[in-house]
């Protein structure tokens, strides 16, 4: 299978089966601090297992090569992981459905996404992603996520028939 993924912009419906979409933009809130401010409640939710305790994180991310070819995607069983663009910068993000738990991935099933340097993204327990893909150097990333006992990163490769790219505009 040879496919050049489409890049399709980040909503909060089309990325639903992935996690939840962290922006401001068209989303409810309510009034807090006497009037002065707009809380976003609940955006996200922060997954952990019984043992995980969540943290929070900076990654400073360096822009990969593009064309990319998706070689692999990993997951996170044990909690969730959110990244929210510090600096405001567009990033990329590549995604398969948890599926049936197995570690297998159908390449049918991957999807490529744009956010804006306004929304963050949180992967659901189990949700196959790309690792970080800024789109310049020195990126930075606030990441909220899950810190314990055990492995929590399963990492999936593509066998070589598969050949998933993405090419910038
Ligand atoms: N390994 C690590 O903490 N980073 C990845 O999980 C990632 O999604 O970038
Ligand atoms: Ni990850």
């Amino acid at each position: 299978m040879i496919k050049t993924l489409k890049i399709e912009p980040l909503t909060k419906e089309a990325f639903a089966p992935f996690g939840d979409v962290i922006e401001s933009e068209g989303r409810d809130y309510f009034m807090i601090n006497n009037g002065s401010t707009q809380r976003y409640h609940k955006l996200g939710e922060v997954q952990l297992d019984e043992q995980g305790q969540g943290i929070i994180n900076i990654f400073r991310a360096e822009m990969l090569e593009y064309p990319l070819q998706v070689k692999m995607l990993e997951r996170h069983p044990f909690g969730s992981q959110s990244f929210i663009p510090l600096f405001g910068h567009d990033f990329l993000l590549v995604v398969a459905p948890v599926g049936d738990g197995s570690m297998h991935i159908d390449p049918a099933t991957v999807r490529a996404f744009r956010a804006t340097g306004r929304q963050g993204v949180n992967y659901h327990r189990g949700v196959w992603h790309h690792p970080i893909m800024a789109l310049r150097d020195n990126d930075e990333f606030l990441v909220v996520d899950r810190s314990g006992p055990g492995n929590n990163c399963d990492e999936f490769y593509f066998d070589e028939s598969i050949q998933l790219s993405i090419e910038l505009d």
